[in-house]
């Protein structure tokens, strides 16, 4: 065991064994914590001077549950082995049911601090009492990771704070408080971190002496009620899932499992948890929320920039220019966050236009019960509207949201440059036009980047960070402190055209319309791309963003991706019928208040005008297709184009890309994000599929050359550049 990485041992003259997990920075319950605490109670039980013991974990947090990394090693390596026996060998038989298999009978506490999550708060649920610090963070999130609590949470959770809390609490993976755990009876004492040992030690000591109760939680039925209530809540329980979750396995299985206890008992509900915890393992969903959780934490890891020792400058004071849609969420974002914001447009009209929907999205959070009004008064007297550049003299950074106009924005970085102050960042959340061109007039290249939010810019999770060759570290550094601050992910991507999530997804559409113009119903394509788990397919999007959009997008891709686009006529037969989408409520679809989009039958004359113009159907017949197949003639021209970001470095490593395609175009987490999932799929399938499409359909399928090579030589998709042979023969 490393140094660190240790259970650390202690009895204290009143014959109580302190056992403290030590993993930093979570005292996450890594093998060797297992180990340790397995050896430590084995220990405690032979030992006569120990007459009870505290459980605790080092630094303030007692544990955040069990090593995530072990069963991504189990992905790895498909050998499910290494995962360790807890919920009997430990929680059972040592620290639970110490009464009935040790002649001395010792108590064990759990001391509880800053957080007990999944594994952490089920080994304190298996204690005789807990006792927690004020404000601990409680909670299963197993289900979030694609798994169920595999250390006995489902059976015992349920037995300290009854079966809809405890159902609600896993289902949503949400924490709650210690003081809200005092209330449940999740916790036994709430004390000052300081007390925290000595009040747990004296908990210990008096379970001893039975001056307080001694419980074991698996064999309680006081908070379950009766058989039948407890089906009523189950059912109600299962409905939800069914309605909110059909994609997600363990939500319907843990479920399962809860009732399996409620019926069989706790013992044999805490054997069939384990069962079905490592089927779920195994699954394809914990593999693509694993991956996620482990990829979201890699994208501020940025050799060159969060490894060379710059610490983060504190951007105090931030300007945006352009209120319209994207600056006005971008300033909502940056006051949502303490940031003092100054707004500046060409005139008051328009100044006042962008002020009001700044307000309009902190109000409309305080309406939606996600924000307090006081909150939002206070967020709202950090926006100041200004109509000239006088107050951008002391302004640490400048976000430039104008409309996609290349001499406009020069000419405001060449205003800027002599404006602001020297350290002052100059960014811009441009989607489409090169960072180079935007900065040719100016000599600050090292300060300009790009801050390309997502559109509804102060909801969207994502924030790319666009570098160029020149943009120093420090402004890439400042720039993710900043948007880690205001609560976005910040993936950094490297120049060129739609940047990393975009330029991805160009493919989507245009294999969408592709497919229409080969005869296939538009809404059979939406409806089969929701339930691959987008959350609405392509003509439902390109109504929602508004005809104009994907217009002007497509033709900056066509004029990128020369030879590789498809270009549709059904777009432009829209627009002239008067079509733009949601916008003027007039789309593929029908839209009407409170209810969902229905497809809108009387536009099958301009897709038969459409068909007839592409002239692209084999033998003017509309082809014959499976559902499988429909996905993915749409998705693996993503996948290709994944494939390109990768080659060109436009991205660290693969899985920057998939947590942009997950939190910038909601690509299903569960699936582990773009690259992720063709991993799964096999280089080899998509491969084969592309080459088979582009010889009956054209280069828009054209398999790229990174994804031949790997589909050949068995590497991959994600695998680092360094393994590829490609890469050795440049060396
Ligand atoms: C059998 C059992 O029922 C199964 C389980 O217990 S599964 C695990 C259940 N627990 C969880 O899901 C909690 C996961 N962790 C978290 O939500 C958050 O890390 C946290 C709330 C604990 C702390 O958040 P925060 O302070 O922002 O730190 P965060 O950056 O997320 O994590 C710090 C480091 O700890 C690591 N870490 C956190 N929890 C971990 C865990 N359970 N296993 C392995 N590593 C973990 C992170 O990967 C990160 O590593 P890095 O510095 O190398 O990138």
């Amino acid at each position: 065991m490393g140094s660190s990485v240790k259970v650390d041992f202690e009895v204290g003259n009143d014959g109580v064994a302190i056992i403290t997990m030590c993993n930093p920075p979570v005292n996450a319950l890594a093998i060797p914590i297992i180990m340790g605490l397995k050896e430590r109670f084995q220990e405690v039980a032979k030992r006569n001077d120990v007459k009870a013991v505290v459980l605790t974990g080092k630094g303030g947090r007692f544990s955040g549950g069990f090593d995530i990394s072990v069963m991504q090693k189990v992905h790895q390596t498909g050998d499910a082995s290494i995962l360790p026996d807890v919920s009997v060998e430990l929680l059972v038989n040592l620290i639970e049911a110490f009464l009935i298999t040790v002649d001395s009978k010792k108590p064990v506490v759990a001391a509880v601090q800053g957080l007990a999550l999944g594994g952490g708060l089920e080994l304190a649920l298996g204690c005789h009492a807990r006792i927690a610090a004020p404000g601990s963070q409680l909670g299963l999130p197993e289900l979030t990771l694609g798994i169920i609590p595999g250390f006995g949470g489902t059976q015992r959770l349920p037995r300290l704070v009854g079966l809809p809390k405890a159902i609600d609490m896993m289902l949503k993976s949400k924490p709650i408080k210690s003081e809200e755990g005092k209330k449940l009876g999740l916790i036994d004492e709430i004390v000052s971190p300081e007390e925290l040992l000595r009040v747990s030690r004296q908990w210990a000591l008096e379970i001893g002496e039975r001056r307080k109760p001694w419980i074991r939680t698996l064999h309680r039925t006081d908070k379950i009620g009766s058989l039948s209530e407890a089906r009523e809540v189950l059912k109600t329980a299962r409905q939800h899932v069914k309605k909110t979750a059909p994609h997600l396995p363990q939500q319907q299985a843990c479920v399962d499992v809860i009732e399996h206890g409620i019926v069989h008992g706790g013992y044999s509900g805490v054997l069939r948890e384990a069962e079905v915890f490592k089927q779920l393992v195994l699954s394809d969903t914990a593999k693509g929320l694993i991956h996620v959780f482990f990829a979201q934490r890699a994208i501020s890891k940025v050799p060159g920039v969060s490894d060379i020792g710059l610490k983060p400058r504190n951007l105090k004071k931030v300007a945006v220019i352009g209120g319209g849609l994207m600056g006005s969420g971008i300033a909502t974002a940056l006051i949502l966050s303490n940031i003092h914001v100054i707004l500046k447009e060409v005139n008051s009209q328009y100044l006042e236009k962008g002020i009001k929907t700044i307000e309009g999205n902190v109000r409309g959070l305080v309406t939606r019960g996600k924000l307090a009004k006081n909150k939002a008064d206070g967020a709202l007297l950090l926006l100041k509207g200004v109509l000239d550049y006088s107050e951008f003299k002391d302004v640490d950074m400048v976000i430039e949201a104008v409309i996609e106009n290349v001499n406009l924005k020069q000419t405001i970085f060449s205003d800027l440059e002599k404006i602001c102050p020297p350290h002052c960042i100059l960014a811009t959340n441009t989607s489409t036009i090169d960072l180079n061109v935007i900065g040719a007039k100016t000599r600050s290249e090292d300060r300009i980047v790009g801050a390309h939010f997502f559109s509804p810019a102060h909801i969207m999770p994502l924030l790319e960070i666009v570098r160029t060759k020149k943009t120093s570290a420090q402004v890439i550094l400042d720039l993710i402190t900043v948007g880690k601050i205001i609560n976005k992910s910040p993936v950094v991507v490297g120049n060129c055209t739609g940047f990393a999530v975009n330029r991805t997804f160009f493919p989507y559409s245009q294999g969408a319309h592709l497919l229409v113009n080969l005869g296939v119903d538009i809404f059979r394509i939406d409806r089969l791309i929701s339930s691959f788990g987008l959350p609405m397919g392509p003509f439902q999007l390109q109504d929602l963003a508004g005809y104009g959009v994907a217009v002007a997008v497509s033709k900056e891709f066509d004029g990128s991706f020369r030879g590789r686009t498809y270009k549709s006529p059904l777009l432009d037969l829209m627009i002239k019928s008067g079509r733009n989408g949601k916008n003027n409520g007039k789309g593929y679809y029908i839209y009407e208040k409170g209810s969902k989009p229905k497809p809108d039958l009387s536009i099958l004359p301009i897709v038969e005008e459409s068909r007839r113009l592409a002239n692209i159907m084999p033998g003017g017949k509309p082809i014959s297709i499976t559902d499988q197949e429909i996905v993915e003639m749409i998705l693996f021209p993503v996948v290709n184009e994944a494939c390109r970001v990768l080659d060109e470095g436009i991205v660290i490593r693969a899985s920057d890309l998939d947590i942009a395609c997950v939190l910038g175009m909601s690509f299903p987490n569960y699936r582990g994000g773009v690259v992720f999932w063709a991993d799964l799929v096999g280089a080899k399938h998509v491969y084969n599929s592309l080459k088979k499409w582009s010889e009956l359909y054209g280069n828009f399928y054209k398999p790229s050359r990174y994804l031949e090579e790997r589909a050949i030589q068995g590497i991959p998709l994600s695998a680092p550049a360094s393994a590829t042979p490609r890469s050795k023969a440049r060396l």
